[in-house]
C-alpha cells in the first residue's frame, strides 16, 4: 500500500512513512494510492467482532503489512481496553429512525480518543524499530490537543507542542491539556483562531529545514493514521444496523473534515452509505458549499461548540483530490487560489457529485440549545456538538424512511458544562477520575501567531528533552 500527495509533487511513501511525515513536503495530504474494497461477504464477516479485533482488521488494509494485523490486534486490544464503555463505541436509539454512536467513552471524552489512544502506541511501536524521535506539533480547538497529550505523554521518543487557540476553548478542554505536566508536553495559548493555530502547523511543515532539524510529525487528522483510525466505527455501527444489507446514513457534527472524510471513506470502501450529513455551527462554509458551490471564506465566529469554529476545513481537500478525477494539479492549483482569494473554486460538476453523497446543515447557538433541551426531554444528554449533528438528522433524512441515521455523538456533555446547563439546568458530572480538574496546576505559554516564535518555543522545548 502506497500512498500519494493530493498535490502531486512530494515522493509516495508507505504507511510507516506517512505516519511519521504527517503532511506531504508539496502542503498536500496523503491518500492510499488505490482504495481497498471489500465485497458484501467480507464485510458480513467482520460482524460481531469485538470492537478491536474489527479494527485491526480494518486498519491493516491500509498498512501494507507494516506493522501487520499481528502486531496491530494486540496495539489496539490493549489502546481500546481502558474506555468506559465495554463496546467501546456503543448505539444508542434516540427514535425509530437515529441512532447516537458514542465516541467519547476514551480518557478524554471525544472521538478523538478514539484513534489517538491506537496512535500513541502505534507511534512508539514505529519510532523504537527505527532507532528515530519525533517532536509532534498539532492545532487544537480543543478536543485533538487533550487527545493528542493524552495519548503522548511521557513517551521516550516524542516530544509534542500543542497550539490551542487562547480563550476560545471551554475551560474543561483548556484544564485538560495544560494541566498535564509531563516533560515532553508543551503547550501552547495563541492569539487568534483554531485556523490560525493550523495555519502555523502547516508553516512548520512547510519550512523545510526546520520540519528536517526537529524531526516533525503530526496528530492533527491532517495524518493519514488518524483517518484510518477513525473509519472502524462507522463500520462497525454499519454492520450492527444491517449492512452491507440494508443502507445506513451517517450525521456527522464537521470542522476539520476529518470524521465525515473517514465515512465517505468507509463508503469509497464498499460500505453502503446511503447519505451523509454535515452539520456546522454558525461557521458555516461546508454548508454554504453544499447548498450553493460557495465555499468563501469567512472570519472564524466562536460558538458554543468551539470545536467546529473552523473555516479551512483541511480534510476537504483530500475529497477535493476525488472530485476532481485525482487531478492532483488542479487540486493543488484550486487549493492555491482558495488561499489566494479566500473562494474555492469548484467545478460545477464536481459540485454536483459532491452533492450527490453529503448534505450540509448548520445551526446557531440557540438552535443548538433548543436542540439540547430537545433530546434531554426525550431523556438524553447530549453536548453542544452532537446535538448539532442530531439537528441534522432531523432536518435532511434521506428520502427512505428504512434507512437508520447514525449521529457521531463526538463529545461528553461534561466537556461543555455551560452550554449544558443553559439548556437543561443539568450539570454533567465529570468522571471521578477527573473530578479535581479545576484545582490542577496549570502550564502553558502564550504567544502572538508569530511563525517565527513558535518555531523557537518548538525548538527550546526539544532540545531540552533531547539533551
Ligand atoms: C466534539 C467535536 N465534534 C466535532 C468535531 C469536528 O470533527 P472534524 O474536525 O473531524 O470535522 C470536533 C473537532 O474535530 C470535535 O472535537
Ligand atoms: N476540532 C478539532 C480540530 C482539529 O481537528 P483534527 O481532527 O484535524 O485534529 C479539535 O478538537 O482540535
Amino acid at each position: 500500500m502506497r500512498y500519494i500527495s493530493t498535490r502531486g509533487e512530494a515522493p509516495s511513501r508507505d504507511f510507516e512513512g506517512v505516519l511519521l511525515a504527517g503532511l506531504a513536503e508539496d502542503g498536500g495530504l496523503f491518500v492510499p494510492e488505490s482504495w481497498p474494497v471489500l465485497t458484501s461477504a467480507e464485510w458480513r464477516e467482520l460482524r460481531g467482532l469485538p470492537y478491536a479485533d474489527l479494527a485491526a482488521r480494518i486498519v491493516s488494509l491500509f498498512t501494507g503489512g507494516q506493522p501487520d494485523h499481528a502486531t496491530l490486534l494486540p496495539m489496539l486490544r490493549r489502546a481500546y481496553a481502558g474506555f468506559g464503555h465495554p463496546a467501546v463505541a456503543p448505539l444508542v436509539q434516540l427514535d425509530a429512525r437515529v441512532f447516537a454512536l458514542e465516541l467519547f467513552h476514551g480518557p478524554t471524552l471525544a472521538f478523538k480518543d478514539m484513534a489517538m489512544q491506537a496512535l500513541g502506541p502505534l507511534f512508539d511501536h514505529v519510532l523504537a524499530r527505527r532507532g528515530e524521535r519525533v517532536t509532534i506539533v498539532g492545532a487544537t480547538s480543543g478536543d485533538t490537543g487533550s487527545a493528542a497529550i493524552e495519548a503522548c505523554r511521557d513517551r521516550a521518543a516524542i516530544d509534542i507542542v500543542i497550539l490551542h487557540p487562547e480563550g476560545r476553548t471551554s475551560l474543561v478542554q483548556r484544564r485538560q491539556m495544560t494541566t498535564v505536566l509531563a516533560p515532553n508536553v508543551a503547550n501552547l495559548a495563541i492569539e487568534g483562531s483554531f485556523d490560525d493555530c493550523q495555519d502555523l502547523v502547516k508553516a512548520m511543515f512547510a519550512d523545510a529545514p526546520f520540519r528536517q532539524d526537529m524531526h516533525l510529525s503530526a496528530v492533527n487528522s491532517i495524518n493519514w493514521a488518524r483517518i484510518a483510525l477513525q473509519i472502524p466505527y462507522y463500520v462497525a455501527s454499519a454492520l450492527a444496523l444491517g449492512a452491507p444489507d440494508r443502507e445506513v446514513a451517517f450525521s456527522v457534527p464537521t470542522g476539520n473534515f476529518g470524521n465525515v472524510l473517514a465515512a465517505w471513506a468507509a463508503r469509497r470502501m464498499g460500505l453502503p452509505i446511503a447519505q451523509l450529513l454535515i452539520g456546522s455551527n454558525r461557521n458555516d462554509i461546508l454548508a454554504r458549499f453544499l447548498s450553493g458551490n460557495d465555499m468563501t471564506m469567512r472570519t472564524v465566529e466562536p460558538s458554543f461548540s468551539p470545536s467546529m469554529d473552523i473555516q479551512v476545513s483541511s480534510n476537504f481537500e483530500r475529497l477535493l483530490f476525488e472530485l476532481l478525477g485525482r487531478d492532483a494539479a488542479a487540486t493543488a492549483e484550486t487549493m492555491r487560489r482558495f488561499r489566494a482569494e479566500g473562494r474555492m473554486p469548484v467545478p460545477d460538476a464536481a459540485w454536483r457529485s459532491a452533492t450527490q453523497v453529503f448534505r450540509g446543515f448548520a445551526l446557531d447557538d440557540a438552535g443548538t440549545l433548543a436542540e439540547i433541551r430537545r433530546l434531554h426531554r426525550q431523556g438524553y444528554l447530549a453536548d453542544p456538538h452532537t446535538a448539532i449533528g442530531t439537528a441534522a438528522a432531523m432536518a435532511s433524512p434521506p428520502s427512505d424512511p428504512a434507512i437508520p441515521i447514525v449521529v457521531a455523538a463526538t463529545a461528553h456533555p461534561a466537556k461543555f458544562p455551560d452550554a449544558v446547563r443553559q439548556a437543561t439546568g443539568i450539570e454533567a458530572p465529570l468522571p471521578s477520575r477527573l473530578a479535581d480538574l479545576y484545582e490542577r496546576p496549570e502550564r502553558f505559554s502564550r504567544l502572538p501567531a508569530d511563525l517565527g516564535q513558535v518555531e523557537a518555543f518548538v525548538r527550546r522545548h526539544t532540545l531540552r528533552n533531547v539533551a
